[in-house]
């Protein structure tokens, strides 16, 4: 790499208690390049970039910004904002129901009269509108985010962080596409390309092998806390990708066993209306894999969650196993066998304070009940099997959920479901933040509960994932199915066209 560097760190260590985070961790980023910072769920990508923030204290590295170096141990969140480093989370901290002026000024304050004291609306439209100019998004100030389409809100979160930054601004993103539809991630892809192109360095952290290899010059594969690989992207065919983040270990391929022919219905679906859907039919079999296509807002959620129970059906029914199926709540659908992993795995399903054993173990409780008191060996040894079946990384299953990767809480979460054998399994984004490896043994775990008897739905913006795990895939659109597909007689392309709304329909409600 011939291009001057923008921001070098080396010889980081970060160490939580036991836990070593970053053994050794070297990252070095050429000025106006994408570099994708790559690795399985805990190899250490977060603790970097948040030592980097000076939301952590590193225990010892150098960091050079702009050839400006200091220690590590050094670094706060005002010396990285002073020396160019800006961050997006992957929670955008956009407020949906704001405009977006609104957005912008809630983080640099509102222009105020000299005078007066009020806020200076035109002036806040003016700079706003002058913003989006700048980072080219087609939108009004006085737009509601809510109202715009996910990449946009992404692109408003960037032009928000760096509103106020000079030139050799360095942005970081931490998984900006997990959570958009493909052609949305394109979308966002190639304006971050374009940025980059009039010299804007950016650090991009992805579990989406495909897409980084399409968007970034250079990659850093971390394993275990230190550098496994680091090369120009056009040196990592996938293979060489893999083999740096596992130590040579292959993906396992799960073999998608056929529907049983005259296998039970398991649900029915008809006309359904319920939060954003409007008349949806579908049905279900015992062993089947059905995928949900469908950009955000199309419906997914509803669906799943109405199943649930945590969505009131406002006209329309359900059936499960032939027997008419109303739940009133998500305890009404778990006792009867329903489970429901959510998108907002975090916020709806997670205990984080509570230790992975607890987490694994909260919804098959029962299981462990003894003489009116939990068996805490059945419960232990139960959980440490669970650790083991899904890979999850943890020093112990007594360790709180929270100071797992993220990518490992998420497996937590799954397992507690998949363990409690359901009839119904629904899965919102089951993939989302977990890396390659782990989301086959997801996959495997999934195709497993179906060979049992489940009948899964799956909601993904990750049209891989449906063609790997699917036996059908359902597009919805705007509230309703508009194609029902057999997964081995479609194309990507196919859905993805199915899935595009047209501009007026793409205003979520
Ligand atoms: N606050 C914390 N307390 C204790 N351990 C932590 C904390 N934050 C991270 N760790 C540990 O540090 C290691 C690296 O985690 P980190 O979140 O940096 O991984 P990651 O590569 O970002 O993973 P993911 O892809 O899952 O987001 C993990 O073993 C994790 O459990």
């Amino acid at each position: 790499m011939t291009v001057l560097p923008a921001l070098e760190a080396s010889g980081v260590v970060k160490t939580f208690g036991g836990t070593v985070a970053l053994a050794d961790a070297h990252l070095r980023v050429g000025k106006g390049t994408i570099h994708a910072l790559l690795g399985g769920n805990g190899s250490g990508k977060s603790t970097l970039i948040k030592c980097l923030a000076g939301v952590y204290r590193a225990d010892s590295g150098r960091i050079v910004v702009h050839g400006e170096e200091r220690a590590a141990a050094d670094q706060t969140p005002a010396v990285a904002r002073r020396s160019g480093l800006h961050f997006v989370h992957q929670d955008l901290g956009l407020f949906p129901q704001l405009s977006i002026a609104e957005n912008i000024a809630l983080d640099r304050g509102y222009p105020t009269a000299r005078v007066l004291g009020g806020v200076r609306w035109s002036r806040l439209e003016a700079d706003t509108a002058a913003l989006l100019e700048r980072f080219e998004i087609a939108a009004s100030p006085r737009t509601p985010v809510a109202a715009l389409r996910p990449s946009q809100r992404s692109l408003v979160a960037i032009a928000r962080a760096l509103a106020d930054a000079g030139d050799d601004a360095i942005l970081m993103l931490d998984e900006p596409t997990a959570t958009l539809a493909e052609h949305e991630s394109q979308e966002l892809l190639a304006a971050l390309r374009k940025r980059a192109n009039r010299g804007q360095t950016i650090v991009l952290v992805s579990h989406r092998f495909p897409e980084v290899q399409g968007v970034a010059d250079d990659v850093t594969v971390f394993r275990d806390g230190r550098v496994a690989a680091t090369d120009a992207m056009s040196e990592m065919p996938i293979d060489r990708l893999v083999a740096a983040m596992t130590g040579g270990a292959e993906l396992p391929h799960p073999e998608r066993t056929a529907v049983r022919a005259g296998s039970a219905e398991r649900l029915r679906i008809t006309g359904l209306h319920a939060g954003a859907l409007r008349g949806v039919d579908l049905t279900l079999a015992a062993g089947e894999i059905v995928g949900l296509a469908g950009l955000g807002g199309s419906g997914r959620s509803s669906l799943l969650r109405t199943v649930f129970g945590r969505l009131p059906i406002r006209a329309g029914s359900m059936e499960l196993d032939g027997a008419p199926y109303s739940p009133h709540s998500a305890a009404q659908a778990m006792a009867l066998d329903v489970a429901l992993v959510p998108e907002d795995r975090l916020g709806e399903a997670a205990f984080l304070d509570l230790s992975v054993r607890e987490n694994t173990s909260i919804t098959v409780l029962k299981r462990f009940w003894r003489r009116l008191a939990i068996s805490p060996s059945a419960e232990r040894s139960s959980a440490e099997a669970l650790v083991a079946a899904f890979g999850i990384r943890t020093p112990g299953i007594e360790t709180p959920l929270g100071s797992l990767s993220g990518g490992n809480q998420q497996k937590a979460i799954l397992a507690r479901w998949l363990q409690r054998a359901p009839k119904l399994l629904l899965l919102d984004e089951p993939s989302q933040g977990v890396d390659v490896v782990a989301r086959s043994e997801i996959s495997a775990h999934v195709v497993a509960a179906a060979d049992a008897g489940a009948g899964v739905i799956v909601a993904s913006s990750d049209l891989d994932e449906l063609f790997a795990l699917t036996h059908r895939i359902v597009v919805l659109r705007a509230g309703r199915i508009v194609a029902d597909l057999t997964t081995s007689s479609t194309t990507r392309d196919e859905v993805a066209h199915l899935s595009m709304l047209d501009s007026e329909e793409g205003i979520p409600t």
